[in-house]
């Protein structure tokens, strides 16, 4: 038996490709390496590079390799880069999903993993988002998420495949042993930012917007350690082998904090000026969005173990201090 990570060459899915390894598993990994990288697998996974759209290319790895189950994260991911080139977000996110869903359902692999975002939900208030909430994505990142998340639950009803959806709010900072951490070139996730500029690797960081309907006038975001999110895809997989139905789970920490307040625990932690100027609203930001996590502590027992601000600036200041020796080295 194995289990099959795609985008396991990239932040997230490397971190999950480790716990799974830590557990014992067997792990293949299908990835193209377009922003993922050949040195953030273990030499204990096996790497197939590649596009997990090719449905022969993955029909031949289910069959070598005794797949059971599939954790589907490849995907591009940058919301304002959806916006200019949504036809490729809808090639890569959604059509190529689609195959993939075939070629797992033709090989009878009935259990699913699917890397979704709170980016499903557009707008909210600043209260805490329930799954049950109306869908109503505001960027074609967003939509082409969604789509899949529909095209699970209609193939769910029409073969044997269980799914477990997670929407996972915002993901941050590394494995606390040093093993990982997310290395994507030219980021633009506020707390990568900030701690490139706490190290002096960025002049400084601008502030996107102050006059919002929130506390400080910046946007609230609700930050998950990125352990504690692939612990959540190990609880969705021991779920789905016990025969668990398909679910769609939020996977956040139930708090927001403003992004001034993330720039402060970063000057707090790096102990460092961490020069920031006040820019203009970003376009396809909303004003604030918080998990509700009550349903995956329910139906999963996830019991998150790093919700705590400062260490996740550490780990990913930590994280990225290890890229720069690497890179300088
Ligand atoms: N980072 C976040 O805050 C966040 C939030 C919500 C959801 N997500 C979701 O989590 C998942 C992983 O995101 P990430 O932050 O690790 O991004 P990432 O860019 O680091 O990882 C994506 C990986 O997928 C690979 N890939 C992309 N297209 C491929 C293809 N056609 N075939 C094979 N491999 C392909 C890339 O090379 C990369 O290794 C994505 O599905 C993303 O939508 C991320
Ligand atoms: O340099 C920066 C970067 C970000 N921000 C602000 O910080 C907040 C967080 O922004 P990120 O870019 O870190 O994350 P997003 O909330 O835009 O989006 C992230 O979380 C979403 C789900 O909530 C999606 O899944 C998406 O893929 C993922 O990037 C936003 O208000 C943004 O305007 C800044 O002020 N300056």
């Amino acid at each position: 038996m194995a289990v099959l990570v795609t985008g396991g060459a990239g932040y997230i899915g490397s971190h999950m490709v480790l716990a799974l390894l830590d557990a014992g598993e067997a792990v293949v990994v299908v990835d193209d390496l377009s922003t993922g990288f050949r040195t953030a697998v273990p030499e204990a996974a096996t790497l197939v590079e590649g596009d997990f759209g090719d449905q022969a290319l993955m029909e031949r790895t289910f069959a070598e390799h005794g797949v059971d189950a599939v954790a589907h994260f490849a995907a591009r991911i940058v919301v304002p880069e959806s916006v200019s080139d949504p036809l490729g977000y809808y090639l890569n996110n959604t059509a190529k999903a689609r195959n993939l869903i075939e070629s797992a359902v033709r090989a009878g692999i009935g259990q699913f993993i699917f890397s979704s975002t709170a980016a499903v939900y557009g707008e909210t208030d600043s209260g805490q988002v329930t799954e049950d909430r109306p869908l109503k994505p505001v960027s074609p990142y967003g939509r082409s998420k969604l789509m899949v998340e529909w095209m699970l639950e209609d193939a769910g009803r029409a073969y044997e495949l269980r799914s477990v959806v997670l929407r996972y709010f915002n993901v941050a900072g590394a494995d606390p042993k040093g093993r990982a951490g997310q290395s994507t070139r030219d980021a633009t996730h506020l707390i990568k930012v900030a701690v490139q500029t706490a190290l002096g690797r960025r002049k400084q960081l601008e502030i996107f917007g102050q006059d919002y309907p929130t506390p400080d006038g910046t946007c609230l975001r609700d930050y998950i350690q990125v352990t504690d999110l692939a612990q959540a895809h190990m609880d969705a997989l021991r779920y789905l082998r016990a025969g668990g139905a398909s679910l769609t789970c939020n996977v956040g920490y139930a708090r927001g904090y403003s992004v001034k307040e993330v720039v402060d625990v970063v000057r707090k932690v790096s102990g460092a000026a961490v020069p920031a100027v006040m820019s203009p609203r970003r376009a396809g930001d909303p004003a604030a969005i918080v998990a509700s996590n009550d349903r995956i502590r329910a139906e999963l027992g996830w019991v998150p173990q790093h919700d705590d601000l400062s260490e996740i600036v550490a780990q990913a200041l930590d994280w990225e201090r290890r890229l720069h020796n690497r890179d300088a080295g």
